[in-house]
Parts: C-alpha cells; sequence; structure tokens
C-alpha cells in the first residue's frame, strides 16, 4: 500500500529528431503525498511539462516506472484516470456561449450525481467567478478563462489535480486569485500538483515541492524544509569588533561585515553566553532564513539555459 499519489521512479524520456537526443526527464524519483498543494517547480524548459505529460499518457516515457494512486500507468490509467483532472494545454470551451454554458455542456457528458446545475454553482463558486459565470467567455479575461479551465476539471470531483503553469500570461491579480483557489483546493483535500517556475507561487501555496533541473531532481520535501531551519544569526551588540574576537575566540564562524555580525551555528544559546561570559550584551540575536528563491537559484544554476544532456 502507498499514500503516494504520484510516484515515479527513474523515469526518462529522450526526445530523437535529426539533430540528435535530447534528454528531457533523467532518473526523476518523484514522489507526491496525498493532501495539500504539492509544488513541482523548475526553470523553463527543465521537464515539467514533459513529466506531467507522461503521467497523463499524452506522452510516452523512454523508461522508468510512474504509478498514479498506486496504479502503475500507463498500463492502469483507464481505472484512474477519473480521479484525475488536469489543466495541462489550453482548454478548448466556446467563445459565443458564457461560461455557465460551458459548463453545462461539459457536465451534461460527465453526469454529475446531484445534478448539472448544482455541480456547475458548485464549481463556480470554488473558483471564485460567481457573478461572472454568465459573461460570453470571449469576454473573460486570462485569469478567469485559467479559472473556467480549473472549473471544468473539477467537475468530476477529481482527487488529484494537476496544473501546469496555471499563472502563466496573468496579470499580479489574476495570479492572487489563481493562487487563492489553489491554496483552497489544497485545504478542501484534493491533492494538487503545481508546475511552475514562479518561486513566489510555490513558497505561498505549496506545502511540499520537488524542484527540477534539466529534466533531474535536485530536491523535494516540505516547502519548510527546503528553505532549511537557519544556521545564522545576526548578532548586534555595542562594539561588533570586541565581539567579532570573542566569538571567533570561542570557535564560532562568522560572517557579515565589520558592523554586521552574521555567526553560522546552530546552538545561539551558545553565542550569548560567550559574549555575557565577556561582558558584552546582545541588543539583537535574529536567525536568517533562506527563502525558496535561494535554495532554487543555488539547486538550478547553470540550468537556464534547457534539457539537453
Ligand atoms: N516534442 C518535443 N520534441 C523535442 N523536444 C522537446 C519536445 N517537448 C519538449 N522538448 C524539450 O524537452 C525539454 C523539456 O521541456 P518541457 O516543456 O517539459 O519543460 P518545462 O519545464 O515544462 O518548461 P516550460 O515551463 O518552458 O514549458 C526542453 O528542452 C524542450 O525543448
Amino acid at each position: 500500500m502507498t499514500d503516494l499519489v504520484i510516484e515515479t521512479q527513474g523515469l526518462r524520456k529522450e526526445f530523437r529528431s535529426r539533430r540528435g537526443v535530447r534528454v528531457a526527464v533523467q532518473d526523476l524519483d518523484l514522489a507526491v503525498p496525498a493532501g495539500g498543494v504539492h509544488g513541482f517547480l523548475g526553470p523553463n524548459g527543465s521537464g515539467k511539462t514533459t513529466t506531467i505529460r507522461m503521467l497523463l499518457g499524452l506522452a510516452t516515457a523512454t523508461s522508468g516506472s510512474m504509478r498514479l494512486f498506486g496504479e502503475p500507468v500507463p498500463q492502469r490509467l483507464p481505472s484512474v484516470i477519473d480521479r484525475v483532472g488536469a489543466v495541462v494545454e489550453n482548454p478548448k470551451f466556446s467563445p459565443h456561449f458564457t461560461g455557465r454554458q460551458n459548463l453545462t455542456l461539459l457536465a451534461r457528458t460527465i453526469g454529475p450525481s446531484g445534478g448539472v446545475d448544482a455541480a456547475v454553482d458548485q464549481v463556480v463558486e470554488t473558483v471564485g467567478l460567481s457573478g461572472r459565470d454568465q459573461d460570453r467567455y470571449k469576454a473573460y479575461s486570462l485569469g478567469m478563462k485559467q479559472r473556467l479551465a480549473i472549473a471544468a476539471t473539477l467537475l468530476k470531483s477529481p482527487e488529484l489535480l494537476i496544473l501546469d503553469e496555471p499563472t502563466n500570461g496573468l496579470d499580479p491579480a489574476g495570479i492572487r486569485e489563481i493562487r487563492d483557489t489553489i491554496r483552497q483546493l489544497g485545504e478542501s483535500g484534493v491533492t494538487v500538483l503545481l508546475s511552475s517556475h514562479i518561486l513566489a507561487e510555490v513558497q505561498q501555496v505549496c506545502t511540499s515541492a520537488t524542484i527540477i533541473g534539466n529534466g533531474r531532481m535536485l530536491a523535494s520535501g516540505r516547502v519548510d524544509d527546503l528553505i532549511g531551519i537557519s544556521t545564522s544569526y545576526r548578532v548586534a551588540v555595542p562594539d561588533p569588533a570586541t565581539a567579532r574576537s570573542v566569538l571567533t575566540g570561542a570557535g564560532f564562524t562568522l560572517t557579515g561585515t565589520d558592523d554586521e555580525l552574521l555567526v553560522d551555528t546552530d546552538r545561539p544559546a551558545a553565542v550569548t553566553e560567550a559574549l555575557g561570559a565577556a561582558g558584552i550584551w546582545l541588543s539583537e540575536l535574529t536567525p536568517l532564513r533562506a527563502d525558496l528563491e535561494t535554495v532554487f537559484l543555488e539547486l538550478t544554476a547553470g540550468d537556464q539555459l534547457g534539457g539537453a544532456a
């Protein structure tokens, strides 16, 4: 038994052309636990879309294995695909129909148990399109179109929602709206795989994340763990030069400038003790946390040029 909703092992995808072989995904072990929003983070061209397309049976893996809900895919995809909603490519909606009419047409093909109208009401509300559902699709902003696409996938009440760069091309207000929608979906028990190259998006919405570069996994885990427990502290004292020599003498590693002391340690109490023993009293001892951007840039340095291997 597994509580992983998505699992890949040694996943590889090569694209062959006259110019040679391009390895888009290599040795990828992806593990997405049930519930919450999992970020799938990587620079453009790092292999996110290719991975998602393989999971959904839209592209064939060169080697490796994949599971959705514990079932091997693509072999058993037909038995799990109803549990998966995905917004990967631009969905087709009729521009002359309203958002509600588009959703109603789709809902009829699905036949939701509580009835078509109730299902449409529910998804319209979930994605925050209430009040705008009677507008024609062609009058929708990009953000509203994206939310309608998410609403369409929610009609079948998926347990797993895969969103590939859902905020691409959106203005800041649109990004915020989609982000709120995604967060609420994660809180409602749906597992969301959110592919993105926007760090802030992942950091603000996701509980866990996988970072890839050049098709390879670079790091994976809870966002808090990826950011890391701080091992650096900023120390403010009246006389930094004396404090620096006291701390160096006590065996601490210091960075920073003459005026700003930064101490690399996981023992902040020992810092106060060493300075106190020397008669130096701190006015500040602040843990410095890296953000996901720092982690991401360090991990993906050199990966910006794409996935050739
Ligand atoms: N059909 C294809 N034929 C050849 N190469 C491809 C094909 N699809 C993708 N690639 C290449 O595979 C690599 C990974 O692309 P992919 O679209 O999966 O990355 P991504 O992380 O989703 O990036 P983006 O956010 O830009 O879509 C890229 O180098 C891309 O050029």
